[in-house]
């Protein structure tokens, strides 16, 4: 695995909070219920921009624009060694849909840390807490 995009989906919820889109895995086993950006792997001649709309595209249900890079990580883990990049994400289309995940919640950056987030997205619940 060499390179992972994850999206950052940003929203005014109700009374003018603002909510990030996070979703469930539902697989591997050792991730199941664990909640992430949604995204995946980069494949082989795209670029991390292509990957997240695809991804997108596949997981979601939605048409979406990448834009800012917000995080990038050389990560060294139990699942092996990769290059974790968080791109901000503009939607195109309708809502987001749970095609692939367990559930799909909006939630404020503050709220993100009480969630079981992937062990390698807590740094990018604080970079978003650091980001006005
Ligand atoms: N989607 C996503 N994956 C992440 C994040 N952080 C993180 O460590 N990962 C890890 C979990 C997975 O081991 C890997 C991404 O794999 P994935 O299963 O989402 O990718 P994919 O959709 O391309 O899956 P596949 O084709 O291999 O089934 O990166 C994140 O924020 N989003």
């Amino acid at each position: 695995m060499r390179t992972v995009v994850a999206g950052i989906l940003e929203r005014e919820g109700p009374g003018g909070v603002r909510q990030v889109l996070v979703g469930a895995r539902s697989s591997p086993a050792w991730a199941a219920g664990q909640w992430e950006f949604p995204g995946g792997k980069v494949e082989d001649g795209e670029t991390v921009a292509e990957a997240l709309i695809r991804e997108w595209r596949e997981e979601l249900g939605t048409e979406v624009e990448a834009g800012e890079e917000v995080y990038r990580r050389e990560l060294d883990t139990p699942i092996g060694a990769f290059t974790l990049v968080a791109l901000r994400v503009r939607l195109l289309s309708d809502e987001p849909r749970p095609l692939e995940h367990r559930a799909l919640a909006w939630v404020a950056p503050a709220d993100l840390t009480r969630l079981r987030l992937l062990t390698s997205n807590v740094a990018i619940a604080e970079a978003l807490n650091r980001t006005p």
